[in-house]
């Protein structure tokens, strides 16, 4: 399938260009903001209608960078569509039992309806037991183990699907990709990623297969996928060779490369090299721009969940 304009590009890039077929993007930011502007919409007649508005709270323990501007982002988010926001800001050092205070007064607080804890958290405190006490019905970011169970288990819905991979099948809702009677590989298995995804893809009735670390020939095996979502962290790990022509593809990876030109001195690349895979896929969703943007604003419409189910508002 060479065409002219790949064979215009570059006579000395030609000879590598087997093909220039070009995946439709998948584009999360587009469709993050119109998500953004139902539930704006949705909000404000609940307003309305009985008066509440969704609260969501955030809990912020020590001073990493990274988590500082994704709470700030999530902040802006809330309010721009609506929902109040209660943000905790805690020392490095605080005791796990601090943290568990601020989650009680956090379930116990009727204005709230939705309590996130900023991960990772210092390693001095038990990821397990801080998303244990979070009231599995506020529970927006859909760790609590028992949300995690029921989503395991036929016929028992948690309360909450983790936002990232409800952003990955919202995406390919929206850009119409079939799910059904599909083959499904998940990349990384991951509490938070990996495995609610892999879980999803099979509740909307793929057939999954999970590829990790110690998978023999995960090449050989993504490359059966009709859909591929790579959450493992790994820049570009997933190359056009492993892409079956046509697949849909989802990329949670955010990792930062050195690029002396970019003004921040880092890019952000997935974990599946683009620049490949696009000549391959039939649709595949860029880096920054895709999963990420997704991930708040499930979060927010977890939490405008979380309200209307505590208010019984339909
Ligand atoms: N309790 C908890 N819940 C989380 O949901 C959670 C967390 N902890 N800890 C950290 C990860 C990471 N995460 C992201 C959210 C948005 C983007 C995002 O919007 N990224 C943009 C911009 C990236 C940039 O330019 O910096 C993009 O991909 O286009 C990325 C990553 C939520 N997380």
């Amino acid at each position: 399938m060479a065409s002219l304009s790949a064979a215009a590009a570059s006579s000395a890039d030609s000879a590598t260009i087997s093909a220039d077929a070009c995946a439709k993007v998948i584009d999360g930011k587009l469709v993050a903001k119109q998500i953004r502007e139902e539930i704006a919409i949705e909000i404000a007649k609940m307003k309305d209608a009985i008066g509440v508005v969704p609260g969501l709270a955030v809990i912020l323990v020590g001073s990493r960078k990274d988590s500082q501007t994704y709470v700030r982002n999530k902040k802006k988010a809330c309010e721009a569509v609506g929902i109040k926001s209660y943000e905790v800001n805690l020392p490095e050092d605080t005791s796990e039992d601090e943290v568990l205070k601020h989650i009680a007064t956090f379930n116990g607080d009727p204005s709230v309806h939705g309590i996130l804890v900023q991960l990772p958290l210092p390693h001095h405190m038990n990821d397990e037991n801080i998303l244990n006490a979070v009231s599995i019905e506020k529970d927006v970011d859909g760790f609590h183990p028992l949300n995690i169970g029921r989503l395991a288990m036929q016929g028992r819905d948690p309360f909450f699907v983790p936002c990232t991979p409800k952003g990955c099948m919202e995406l390919l809702h929206r850009y119409g990709v079939e799910i059904k009677g599909k083959r499904a590989v998940v990349i990384g298995r991951s509490n938070i990623v990996g495995m609610p995804a892999a879980l999803l893809l099979q509740k909307a009735n793929a057939t999954v297969s999970i590829v990790h670390s110690k998978t023999k020939n995960p090449e050989e095996i993504t490359r059966q996928a009709d859909i591929v979502i790579a959450a493992v962290g790994v820049a570009n790990l997933v190359r056009g060779s492993w892409i079956k022509p046509g697949a849909s593809i989802i990329d949670v990876g955010i990792n930062p490369v050195d690029d002396p030109e970019s003004p921040r001195g880092y890019r952000l690349v997935g974990d599946v090299c683009y620049e490949e895979a696009s000549k391959v896929a039939g649709a595949i969703t860029p880096v920054p721009g895709g999963v990420g943007p997704m991930t708040i604003a499930m979060l927010l419409s977890n939490t405008l969940e979380s309200a209307k189910r505590i208010h019984n508002f339909k």
